[in-house]
Parts: C-alpha cells; sequence; structure tokens
C-alpha cells in the first residue's frame, strides 16, 4: 500500500533574498509554516519581517530563492482565497466610506467574485463579526470607529473567507487588553480547525501559549527558529508558568535575548 502523501506546508519561503528601495532587506530566510501551526515572526525594527509577510503574500518579488504556497510554486499559485492577510495598521481606513459589514464582506469577494453575496456569505461576515465583538457596530461607518476598532475590522475581513493560512502583521499593535483577548480566542478557533498562522508580533502577550514556534529575524536573517524563548520580553508575563521542552538550552536562550533587545 502506498503512504499517504503528506500534506505540504502552508508556507513554505526557502534562502529568500529580496530588497526594498534599492536595498537588500531578506539575505537569505527561510520560514516554514505547516496547517494547524502558529508561528511567530520577530525581530527589531527594521529587521524584516513585513518584508517577509509581503514576499509570502507575493506583494514582495524574490531575488533568490523560491516561495511555495500549499505545495505550489508562487507562479502556479491561484488559491488566493485560500489566505486571510491583515497588513500592518495603518490610518487608511479613515475616509474610506463604507461600513463595517461593507469591508467585512470584502472577505468574501475572492470566494463568490462579482456575484451578490448568498447566504453563507452573509453567515460568514456576521460569524467573524462576532468574532471580534463588532457584530453591534456592522452598520457603522469604519471611519467612525477607534484605530483599535478598524484593526478589529480587517482582522474580521480576513476571517470571513475562513482562510486556511491567516497572515498577521502585528496585529496587536494598539489594541487593548480586552480585544488582544479576543484576538487570541479567534486565533484559538481558526487553529482548531487546521488553519495555518503567521504572526509577525513584538511582544506575544496574551497570545503567548498559542504560539508553537518563532522565528526571530536579525538584519534580514534568521537568527533563531524554534520554540518561544522565555524572559525575552515575550514570556515576561505576570503569572507566566509555561515549561518549554527546550528550557535547557540556556545558552541559546541568552543568545536569542540578545537579538530581541
Ligand atoms: N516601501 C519601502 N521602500 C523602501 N524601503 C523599505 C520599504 N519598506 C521597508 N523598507 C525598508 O526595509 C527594511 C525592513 O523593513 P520591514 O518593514 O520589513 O521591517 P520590520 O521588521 O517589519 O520593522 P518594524 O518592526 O519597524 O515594523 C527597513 O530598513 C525599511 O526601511
Amino acid at each position: 500500500m502506498t503512504p499517504p502523501t503528506p500534506t505540504p506546508p502552508a508556507v513554505r519561503l526557502h534562502d529568500a533574498v529580496a530588497s526594498r528601495g534599492g536595498r537588500p532587506v531578506l539575505r537569505g530566510v527561510d520560514l516554514t509554516v505547516r496547517p494547524g501551526e502558529v508561528v511567530a515572526l520577530l525581530g527589531a525594527n527594521g529587521s524584516g519581517k513585513s518584508t517577509t509577510v509581503k514576499a509570502v503574500t507575493g506583494a514582495v518579488p524574490l531575488e533568490r530563492g523560491g516561495l511555495e504556497l500549499f505545495g505550489t510554486p508562487l507562479a502556479r499559485f491561484r488559491a488566493w482565497h485560500r489566505i486571510g492577510y491583515v497588513p500592518q495598521r495603518t490610518t487608511a481606513a479613515s475616509g474610506v466610506p463604507a461600513t463595517v459589514r461593507e469591508v467585512v464582506a470584502t472577505g468574501r469577494l475572492p470566494l463568490h467574485r462579482l456575484l451578490p453575496l448568498r447566504r453563507a456569505d452573509r453567515a460568514a461576515v456576521d460569524r467573524a463579526l462576532a468574532a471580534v465583538g463588532m457584530l453591534d457596530r456592522a452598520r457603522d461607518g469604519v471611519a467612525d470607529l477607534s484605530g483599535g476598532q478598524q484593526q478589529r475590522v480587517l482582522i474580521a475581513r480576513a476571517l470571513a473567507g475562513t482562510p486556511d493560512l491567516l497572515i498577521m502583521d502585528e496585529p496587536m499593535a494598539g489594541v487593548d487588553a480586552a480585544s488582544q483577548q479576543v484576538l487570541a480566542d479567534t486565533l484559538r478557533a481558526e487553529v482548531a480547525r487546521g488553519a495555518a498562522v503567521l504572526l509577525v508580533l513584538h511582544e506575544l502577550g496574551p497570545l503567548e501559549p498559542l504560539i508553537d514556534r518563532a522565528v526571530v529575524l536579525r538584519d534580514g536573517c534568521v537568527a533563531h527558529d524554534g520554540p518561544p524563548v522565555p524572559n525575552t520580553g515575550l514570556h515576561a508575563l505576570p503569572g507566566h508558568d509555561h515549561v518549554h521542552p527546550h528550557a535547557d538550552h540556556g545558552h541559546d536562550h541568552e543568545r536569542i535575548r540578545g537579538l530581541l533587545s
């Protein structure tokens, strides 16, 4: 009997080299995210985190190396509806004359193209709004929301497409503690249904128990790829009692703490 074909990773970025504004930014990045896995991309300002996730969405071209999404090379990949992307927070939403529901409904566009929303689409939009606690604001204009609320709307837009890969660039930035907990619960549900999650973070915060792997960038290179590291500011939460299987790698931890400072 032939053994079952293993499920390919949701993301396989290998030896990625990319420039921005004519300057080299990624200098050989390897990054793999498997279904059901939550990977945090960490590193100092300017280390290349946003550029890496933009490369994963095909928005930043690679000069060397390769990208496969769900086992398909980027050049042949068409299943963009399988990916939900929440960009780094901007103020771009102010001035957009759309309601919360309209913005979240655009997350269904890749699935139903330009056809009118069907009942299943409307239900998915409602579910996504409820997941981020914004169902009661569905009719409000996005321009009238606070920055943190706009961020939740963008997260709901990504969730509405029930993606197999969810990519979020600093989803916690400017989000209060209660909303961070809402996001943590939402991500837990996404992972439970088998989604892969790639997060750009500065601190793990309430997401810490969900993170399977931390990838730390330094100057466009991967400086660490493994379990999240205690006491780096990532795990320095009160009451943190998570025990790591690699907790004996004291020297590694010292080194990684240095990388993040
Ligand atoms: N559109 C752009 N044009 C030119 N240079 C850019 C552009 N975007 C990013 N860069 C440069 O690329 C480098 C990496 O930026 P990137 O946004 O990937 O870093 P980051 O790790 O996400 O940083 P942060 O934590 O500050 O968000 C920086 O030196 C930045 O100045």
